[in-house]
């Protein structure tokens, strides 16, 4: 299973607290040079999986290998990681410098060659000059920014970001997302980020796999798990989506899934029959006055600036659909009779 571009390799690997199976029998691997979050729901065994990775807990069953190495019993300061947690963790009583440094001064590294890489690490997070600043004096962005310099100074193999930008505030967390996105692109070592914010792993990853529940729902690129959700879970925890019930039927010859009827439009649903559930993003729906595969009437409307979202009503038994119109067209309003269409390819089956 090793191959030479693997980092970190989780095989089979279950953690039980006791009763409860925390995580459930999990593989993925992390490749050198990836950007690899973990995204799911609070509880769902993240935290549990990271630290299996730095060693803090061990798993019950399976094993975690780092480098093709197994680490087995192999103690959190013995492995090439480096950790970066949600709660700010600086040394109040050290100099910005010296909290960078700390990992290098532990490892002997003598001090002409510390404050260089000090220097080098603080430039590469955008905070030239700030060795001798006390952390107490730094925004929380710079906190953070410190706290990225400090575990990356000594070159892990990987970095383990556990919502690291969960306590800042929305547009210093959008900042910190392209930062942390050139820093990466920078270092070119593997991050594994640890979140339940599916905004920020569509950002940065470069794979994603979603958990749900101590169990890997799927593992892929931001935009094939978006667009080609393997699980109704998975659609509708990444992203927004209209999750509605329908039935099977053959119309000229193929089977579709039936939405709103049989007057309604018909999504290809090969291979399926009966009871299913049709995913349809909101951004997949087009709205206009009049006809359309679907009828229905404007419920609310809502003007973001660059979208309006509209949730809708259609006729038939089909449930409140929530509709986005992306750009400056926004020509229906509320209480109009509107016609849905669907763009062809874009609804999911399960
Ligand atoms: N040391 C422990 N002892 C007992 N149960 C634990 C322990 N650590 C975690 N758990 C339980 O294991 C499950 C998974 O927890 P974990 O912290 O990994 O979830 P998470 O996905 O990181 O959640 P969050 O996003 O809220 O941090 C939870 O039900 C949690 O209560």
């Amino acid at each position: 299973m090793t191959t030479g571009n693997t980092l970190v390799e989780l095989d089979e690997v279950t953690k039980r607290f006791g009763d409860l199976t925390a995580v459930g029998g999990i593989d993925f691997s992390v490749r050198k040079g990836e950007f690899f979050t973990l995204v799911g729901p609070s509880g769902c065994g993240k935290t549990t999986t990271l630290r299996m990775i730095c060693g803090f807990e061990h798993p019950t069953e399976g094993e975690v290998r780092i480098d093709g190495r197994s680490m087995g019993s192999v103690p959190p300061e013995a492995r090439d990681t480096n950790l970066v947690f949600q709660q700010l963790s600086l040394f109040p009583h050290m100099s910005v410098g010296e909290n960078v440094g700390y990992g290098l001064a532990k490892a002997g590294v003598d001090a002409g060659e510390r404050s260089e890489r000090v220097s080098e690490y603080l430039g590469l997070v955008d905070l030239d000059g700030f060795e001798d600043r006390n952390p107490t004096e730094l925004s929380g962005g710079q906190q953070q920014r410190v706290a990225l310099a400090r575990a990356l100074v000594n070159e892990p193999a990987v970095l383990l970001l556990d919502e690291p930008l969960s306590s800042l505030d929305r547009k210093l967390r959008k900042q910190m997302q392209v930062e942390l996105r050139r820093i990466h692109k920078q270092t070119q070592g593997g991050f594994f980020y640890v979140t339940h914010d599916q905004e920020v792993a569509m950002t940065l990853s470069d794979r994603i796999a979603v958990m749900n529940d101590g169990h890997i729902e799927q593992i892929g690129p931001p935009e094939e798990i978006y667009r080609e959700p393997a699980s109704e879970f998975v659609a509708d925890f990444i992203g927004d989506t209209n999750l509605i019930d329908a039935r099977t039927a053959e119309r000229d010859g193929t089977t579709v899934a039936e939405i709103g009827g049989e007057g309604g439009f018909g999504v290809p649903a090969p291979n399926r029959t009966g009871e299913v559930t049709v995913s349809i993003r909101p951004e997949d729906f087009t709205i206009a006055n009049g006809d359309g595969a679907l009828h229905g009437t404007v419920v609310e409307r809502y003007f973001q600036g660059d979208q309006t979202n509209y949730l809708v009503d259609p006729h038939g038994d089909v449930g409140e659909l929530q509709v986005v119109i992306q750009g400056r067209e926004s020509a229906v309003d509320t209480g109009a009779d509107v016609g849905l269409d669907v763009v062809d390819g874009a609804p999911t089956v399960f």
